[in-house]
C-alpha cells in the first residue's frame, strides 16, 4: 500500500516581511494546517527564562527543545499556545522574545531538536509551514517554495503601524535597528541559514498590498499543485 504525500507551501523569508498573514490566507483558502515554526523558538526562549537557561547554553537549551512542553490549540478565543500549563500566546510576541529566539536559533543542536516536532506538522489534507528554513531543511520536498522579502525600512514601518495599533509605545528607528540585526544573525549563522532555496519563488512584497501578495502567491502555489498556467 502507497501512503498519500501530504502537500507542502513553505513560506520562508526575513522577520516582518509578511509571512504569517501569507501563510494563514494560503492555509484557510486550501483548508490546510499551519506551522508557525518561529513560535516553536520563541516559546523555547520563554522556557529558557522560565528555567534560568542563558541563550547560549547549548547543554541546557538542547534537552529543553526535545523536551518542550508545548501544546497548540485551537479554542474559541482563537489559536492558544501553552507553555507548561500556562498561555503564553501573548507574551512569545514580543521584540525581546524574537530576538532570543533567534540567539536561540542558531545553535545547531538545537534546531536538530526542534526538527522532528516541526515534521509532525505534516498531516493531510496538506500544510503551509512558515519560518526561515521551511523549504530548505524542514520539507526539502515541498511541492511549493514561496521566499517572501521585503525592505528592511518597509519591515520596520509594518511592524511600528502593527505595535502602534497594541498601544505599544515604540520607535522606528529602533525596530529597524532591531531587524537589521536579526537579519545578520539569521542569514549568517553556519547552520539552516535564512536563504531562498534554489527552487523558490522570490516574492518581493515591499510595493504591494497583503490582497496583492495572496493573489501572486495562490497563482504560483496553484500553477504548481494544479499546473494551471502561471
Ligand atoms: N504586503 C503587506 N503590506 C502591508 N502590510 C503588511 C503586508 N504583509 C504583512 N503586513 C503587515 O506587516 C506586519 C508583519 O507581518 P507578519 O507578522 O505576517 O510578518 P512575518 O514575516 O510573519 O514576521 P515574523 O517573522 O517576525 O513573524 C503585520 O502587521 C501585517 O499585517
Ligand atoms: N524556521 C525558523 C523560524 C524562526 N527562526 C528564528 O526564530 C526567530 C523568531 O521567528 P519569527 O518568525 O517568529 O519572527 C527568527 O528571527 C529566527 O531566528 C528560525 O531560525 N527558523
Amino acid at each position: 500500500m502507497q501512503t498519500q504525500k501530504v502537500p507542502i507551501i513553505t513560506v520562508d523569508g526575513p522577520s516582518g516581511a509578511g509571512k504569517g498573514t501569507l501563510s494563514c490566507m494560503l492555509a484557510e483558502a486550501y483548508k490546510w494546517h499551519f506551522l508557525d515554526s518561529g513560535a516553536i523558538y520563541r516559546v523555547l526562549s520563554v522556557a529558557a527564562l522560565h528555567h534560568d537557561i542563558s541563550f547560549s547554553d547549548t547543554a541546557g537549551l538542547t534537552p529543553l527543545a526535545s523536551g518542550l512542553d508545548v501544546t497548540f490549540s485551537v479554542t474559541e478565543a482563537g489559536n492558544r499556545i501553552i507553555l507548561e500549563g500556562e498561555d503564553v500566546t501573548d507574551d512569545i510576541r514580543s521584540e525581546e522574545v524574537g530576538d532570543a529566539a533567534s540567539q536561540i536559533a542558531s545553535i545547531p543542536l538545537v534546531r536538530e531538536a526542534l526538527l522532528r516536532r516541526q515534521r509532525a506538522f505534516r498531516e493531510l489534507p496538506g500544510l503551509v509551514a512558515d519560518g526561515r528554513d521551511m523549504g530548505t531543511v524542514v520539507f526539502p520536498d515541498a511541492n511549493v517554495k514561496i521566499f517572501l522579502i521585503a525592505s528592511a525600512e518597509i519591515r520596520a514601518e509594518r511592524r511600528y503601524q502593527q505595535l502602534k495599533a497594541l498601544g505599544r509605545d515604540v520607535k522606528i528607528s529602533r525596530l529597524l535597528s532591531d531587524i537589521q540585526a536579526r537579519d545578520d544573525r539569521d542569514r549568517n549563522r553556519k547552520t539552516a541559514p535564512l536563504i531562498a532555496a534554489k527552487d523558490a519563488f522570490v516574492l518581493d512584497s515591499s510595493d504591494l498590498n497583503i490582497k496583492q501578495v495572496f493573489e501572486k502567491a495562490k497563482n504560483y502555489a496553484d500553477s504548481k499543485l494544479f499546473g494551471s498556467v502561471y
